[in-house]
């Protein structure tokens, strides 16, 4: 079995490490998570998964084979640097930071270590995540296939280019949080129109998912399913004329470009 571990066990690390092990790759006594000894919340939830945790990130090194960075982005440079006298060959590095570019990681790592930057999302606790992968300059196809079957494990996964990683953190990395603020929206529309909050949670939540379904296994047009739903002179027109009122559209693509830029702002500052 793959010996797993997490620099930094927070939210990001706990999500995988709950995805892997109900997917059977792994145990949760055979991971092991680093984190700051006053973290309490981290490692309330640690302790709560069933996972071995230390406060030495050497440690994690030394008895795990693949290492996810899981640190906040601008931790990582001195973090690596730290670990870089007990690096082996046969340690495999996957960072999930945002913004922390390929060459500032393999910079502050012996040469010709192995890292993978990968984007996922927290949906991977609930093995429903969205990651992307990109390969660093020493990493061979073995190591590729090795994070394509962890991150196939909990959800979908792609390789791209690193080009790619920030819209990506910007979409799929920070979106839930997007989505969970539409389904409160929702909920709290119908919650004013009288309904039961906990139904209406229900059903926006189902609604979501359901639609999101929609778009992945019938290959429509979102906009061919959205008009699907728009009788004419009905309910949903008139709900979708406020929502463009709102500015809705404009919204989201403003938010994908702030967050997009703030991954940029990130590469350079964590040089
Ligand atoms: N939360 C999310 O939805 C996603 C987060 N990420 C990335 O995951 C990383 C972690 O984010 P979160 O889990 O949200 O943050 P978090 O604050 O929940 O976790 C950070 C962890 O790092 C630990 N830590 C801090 N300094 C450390 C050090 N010197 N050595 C070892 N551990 C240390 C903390 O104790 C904590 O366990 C970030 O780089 C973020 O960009 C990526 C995709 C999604
Ligand atoms: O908010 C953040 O910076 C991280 C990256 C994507 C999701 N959470």
């Amino acid at each position: 079995m793959l010996r797993i571990g997490f620099i930094g066990g927070g939210k990001m690390a706990q999500a995988m490490a709950k995805g892997f092990v109900s997917a059977g790759l792994t145990k949760n006594e055979n991971i092991l998570a680093s984190c700051i000894p006053q973290d309490t919340v981290s490692l309330k939830g640690l302790k709560e998964l069933g996972i071995p945790t230390t406060f030495d990130n050497k440690d994690v090194v030394k008895q795990s084979e693949v290492i996810f960075l899981a640190t906040k982005p601008l931790v990582i440079p001195t973090v690596l640097q730290d670990v870089k006298s007990v690096v082996t060959p046969k340690n495999l590095f996957l960072s999930v930071a945002m913004g922390v570019t390929l060459k500032t990681l393999e910079q502050n790592l012996p040469a010709e270590s192995r890292v993978i930057r990968v984007m996922p999302n927290t949906p991977a606790l609930v093995r429903e995540g969205a990651s992307v992968f990109v390969r660093g300059s020493s990493v061979k196809d073995d190591d590729a296939e090795i994070a394509k079957k962890l991150l196939a494990a909990i959800g979908t996964c792609e390789e791209v280019k690193e080009y790619d990683l920030d819209p990506v953190t910007a979409l799929s990395g920070s979106g839930p949080a997007y989505i969970y603020v539409m389904i409160e929206a929702l909920a709290d529309g119908a919650v004013r129109m009288g309904l039961a909050r906990d139904l209406a949670y229900k059903l926006a939540a189902q609604t979501v998912k359901g639609a999101g379904t929609m778009v992945l296994e019938t290959g429509s047009h979102p906009g061919k399913l959205k008009d699907d739903v728009t009788s004419p002179g009905g309910s949903t027109a008139a709900g979708l004329y406020q929502l463009e009122r709102g500015g809705l559209r404009a919204a989201v693509i403003t938010a994908l470009e702030e967050a997009t830029k703030k991954c940029k702002e990130m590469a350079k500052t964590s040089q």
